[in-house]
């Protein structure tokens, strides 16, 4: 089953009213059980232009301090994929000599593994009142609206950051300015292979209440 994009309500202007909070098992359940898709799971299709956007307005409806708006979304699809990943590897060619034609090859497809990559970028603005580090956070709230949209229509998707991310020169080709981050590309698509739950940390065992 496809959900359209036009199913999600219209965006609500400023003082509408917004739903407030009621029990929601599905909601909760899905939360409960949520995975990301290992790259090499993901395949086309992927979202089409108008479910990107939908996806993207979720991946924009985050907790942001002062109303800054301090991320901004670059997506990358179709034949832009392997233009920009020609550029990574044409980088580590002329600048690192790099000759190995496996990496450079690996390096040409990079943003081919899935039919759709959104690059985050974290895009802090000068503010009196709002830390650069809450500026940060709330890109990597962009970054997992991203993901849980896209679940939401049926894509699984995975947030990679990998060598292009703190790489200025690879940064530059990408279109951000010195001050701006890659807070994560998501890679999204349709998952191809069943997913299975990963180690992680129980809850409990990073929590302590404090008691005064
Ligand atoms: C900021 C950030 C960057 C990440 N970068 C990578 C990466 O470059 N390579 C990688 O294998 N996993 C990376 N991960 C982890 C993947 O997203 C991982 O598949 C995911 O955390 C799986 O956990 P989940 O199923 O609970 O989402 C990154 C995660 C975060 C939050």
């Amino acid at each position: 089953m496809t959900i359209s994009p036009r199913t999600l309500p219209p965006a609500p202007l400023e003082n509408d009213t917004v739903p407030t909070p009621k029990p929601d098992a599905d909601f909760l359940g899905r939360l409960a059980l949520r995975r990301s898709t290992k790259v090499a799971h993901l395949e086309a299709p992927g979202p089409d232009a108008e479910t990107i956007s939908a996806i993207l307005r979720i991946g924009a409806r985050v907790p942001d301090h002062g109303k800054l708006g301090p991320w901004r979304f670059i997506v990358l699809e179709g034949d832009n994929r392997a233009n920009l990943g020609s550029a990574m590897a044409n980088l580590l060619r002329t600048r690192d000599g790099l000759s190995d034609e496996q990496r450079l090859a690996q390096e040409e497809a990079r943003f081919l593994r899935a039919p759709v990559v959104i690059a985050v970028v974290s895009s802090p603005v000068d503010s009196p009142k709002v830390p650069e580090w809450e500026q940060v956070l709330s890109a990597g709230a962009a970054c997992y609206n991203l993901l849980l949209a896209a679940q939401g229509f049926g894509y699984g998707g995975c947030w990679l950051s990998e060598w292009v991310s703190y790489d200025r020169d690879a940064l530059a080709i990408l279109g951000l300015s010195p001050h701006e981050k890659l807070a994560g590309l998501i890679y999204l698509g349709t998952t191809n292979e069943p997913l299975v739950e990963r180690p992680r940390p129980q809850a409990e065992s990073r929590v302590t209440y404090w008691r005064g």
